[in-house]
Order: C-alpha cells, then structure tokens, then sequence
C-alpha cells in the first residue's frame, strides 16, 4: 500500500498498538511491534526489563531495533511511547518512513491503562496528574518528530485507520504535485 513504512508513535495508551493491528487486518500491512520483539528477543516482559537490566539498557535495544528495521517498508510499526525522545532514534525513523503521532487526553489515557500493568513508566502513579506531567514532559519532542498528527479521543479504531490512510495519501499526491 505504501512504499515505505508507517511509524506510530505517541504516548503510552495512545492506540499505537491497537492501530497497527487494524492497518494488518484491514489494510493488509505488515505490523511489526517494537515491544513485543524486544520482549521475544530478551526473554522477559518489558517491566522484568527495566527491573533487572534498567531503562537505559531497554532504551538502547529500541535504538539497536530501529536501525535494523530500516530494511523494511510498506511495514506500520508500532513504537514503544519512549521512542522518539531519543534525536538518533527519530532520525532511523525518518530515513524511510511517515511518523504519525496517535494522540489522547491524559483522562481518555488513565481509562485505557488503568487495568494494564505492564508499563512500568506509570505503574507507580496511575492519575490524570502523573500522566499530564509525562505527556507535557513529551511533547515537544513527539510533535517535532510527527509528519502527521491524528487525536484519538471519541474515535473507533476503524475510523482513526480511515483517517491515518487517507491523510497519508493526501500528504502523498501533495508531494507529488
Ligand atoms: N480508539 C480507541 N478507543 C478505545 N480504546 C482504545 C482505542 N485505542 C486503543 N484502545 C485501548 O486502549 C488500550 C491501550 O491501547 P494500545 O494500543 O496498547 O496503546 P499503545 O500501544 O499506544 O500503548 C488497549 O486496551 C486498547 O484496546
Ligand atoms: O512510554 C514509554 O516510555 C514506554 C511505553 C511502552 O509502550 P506503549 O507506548 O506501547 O505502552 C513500553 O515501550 C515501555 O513501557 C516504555
Ligand atoms: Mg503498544
């Protein structure tokens, strides 16, 4: 469907795993999920990762992954939310791919992960609070990365797929004109 890859980043909860598993069985992409190979590869679910080995070695396998995913294409691949706070890590995603950022009200969040305990970032404080500080801590750094943006609050994963698609077509035929 597209000749390079779609990246989906965006804060923890935003969907991204969710809309990558829709774009494989609605639209027939390859989905590839940065978490899961991490987890395969290691042994471990990602919160056994960063107790025993620590963030910096689960930030460092993120950068070693994306480098190795820049062979692919036509592949959406779903980012863990710490993804592109790391300048080298969006650089490797640009070098062949259209970075869409899900976005979510920290409310719409604490909804989604409140019964999920698998995201050590944010197991210790659950609250509107402690995920507004995250995502303003975030921000900045995941809109500069985004060619595109798309808000999830209210919307089906279908029609934020049909949103995604038809937008990065959109940005297509602009930038072919
Ligand atoms: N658009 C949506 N509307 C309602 N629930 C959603 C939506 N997108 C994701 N979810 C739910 O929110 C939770 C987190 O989604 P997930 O795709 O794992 O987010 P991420 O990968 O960005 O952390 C999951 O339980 C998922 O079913
Ligand atoms: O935001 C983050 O730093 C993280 C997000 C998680 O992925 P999701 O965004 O899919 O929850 C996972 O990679 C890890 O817990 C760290
Ligand atoms: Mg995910």
């Amino acid at each position: 469907m597209f000749d390079y890859n779609v990246v989906l980043i965006g804060f923890m909860g935003a969907g991204k795993s969710t809309i990558a598993e829709l774009l494989r069985t609605g639209w027939g992409m390859e989905r590839i999920e940065m978490d899961a190979l991490i987890e395969e590869r290691e042994g471990m679910r990602i919160s056994k990762i960063f107790e025993t080995k620590g963030e910096p070695y689960f930030r460092d396998l993120e950068t070693e992954l994306l480098i190795e995913l820049q062979a692919r294409s036509n592949a959406v691949i779903s980012c863990g939310g710490g993804v592109p706070m790391r300048e080298r890590n969006v650089a490797e995603m640009k070098k062949n791919g259209r970075v869409v950022l899900l976005t979510a009200h920290p409310e719409t969040i604490l909804e989604r992960v409140k019964d999920n305990h698998d995201r050590p970032l944010i197991e210790n404080n659950k609250t509107v609070e402690g995920i507004s500080a995250l995502m303003e801590a975030r921000r900045e750094r995941y809109m500069a990365a985004a060619d595109l943006v798309i808000e999830t609050d209210r919307k089906t994963g279908e029609e934020i797929c049909r949103e995604l698609v038809e937008k990065l077509h959109r940005m297509e035929e602009e930038a072919s004109r």
